[in-house]
């Protein structure tokens, strides 16, 4: 079938896109379990009116392995305690898949982390572009003061896999705050590395 060509207008400073076929919202209610710190992030939303921290539209042609799937993450800055603000992260259910984010404003980390446990840490500003290559699991990060916003795409058949970070009760290392206003990665206490047989796993690759 012979698709017909679409744009897409980016809003670079408010996030979103028009043409998106979806869009969806995460409150920070929605983030419970994410952070090392429970109880701030608790405290934060009975204080607070749950306020949504990040929205993602997106334009998705289908799921035929040959298509993409386009949109923008738009992320509030903020932190819980001292760590910086985060989407869930996944890895993609088909695991080969990879993904391109591409920087509009602010100031962000992509945090990714293979099947056995290596972190690696992009920063991505503006006309910054991130790939991220097949395998890795990848979750963002606002380090800044302002709303980080990027454009992203990746495979439409890639699927999104949540449970590989709870199953590890969380990724390796989190990302936290200094006093001079930068950021440092410590580790995560609670981290359960996966076993060689699971990391061999996910490195098949798929057709
Ligand atoms: O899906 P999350 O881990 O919550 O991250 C939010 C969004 O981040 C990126 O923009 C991905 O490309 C989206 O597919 C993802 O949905
Ligand atoms: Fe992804």
């Amino acid at each position: 079938m012979l698709r017909e060509p679409v744009t897409s207008v980016v809003d670079a400073i408010a996030g979103g896109m028009s043409g998106n076929t979806g869009r969806y919202e995460k409150r920070l209610s929605d983030l419970t379990g994410l952070y090392a710190d429970a109880d701030a992030h608790e405290a934060l939303v009975r204080s607070t009116s749950d306020p949504v921290v990040y929205d993602v539209e997106d334009f998705k042609p289908g799921t035929h392995s040959g298509d993409l799937i386009y949109g923008v993450t738009r992320m509030n800055p903020g932190r819980i305690g001292r760590e910086y603000f985060l989407t869930r992260g996944h890895i993609h259910a088909k695991a080969d898949r990879p993904e391109i984010y591409y920087g509009q404003k602010g100031r962000g980390l992509m945090q990714l982390e293979s099947p056995e446990g290596e972190t690696r840490i992009v920063e991505i500003g503006p006309q910054t572009i991130c790939y991220v290559p097949p395998f890795w699991i990848h979750r963002s990060i606002n380090v800044g003061a302002e709303d980080l916003v990027m454009v992203f795409a990746y495979p439409s058949d890639s699927g999104q896999d949540y449970g590989i970070i709870e199953n590890s009760n969380g990724m390796r290392h989190r990302v936290y705050a200094t006093d001079t206003g930068g950021w440092e990665l410590v580790e995560n206490t609670a981290y359960t590395p996966r076993s060689s047989e699971i990391a061999r796993g996910l490195m098949k690759t798929y057709a």
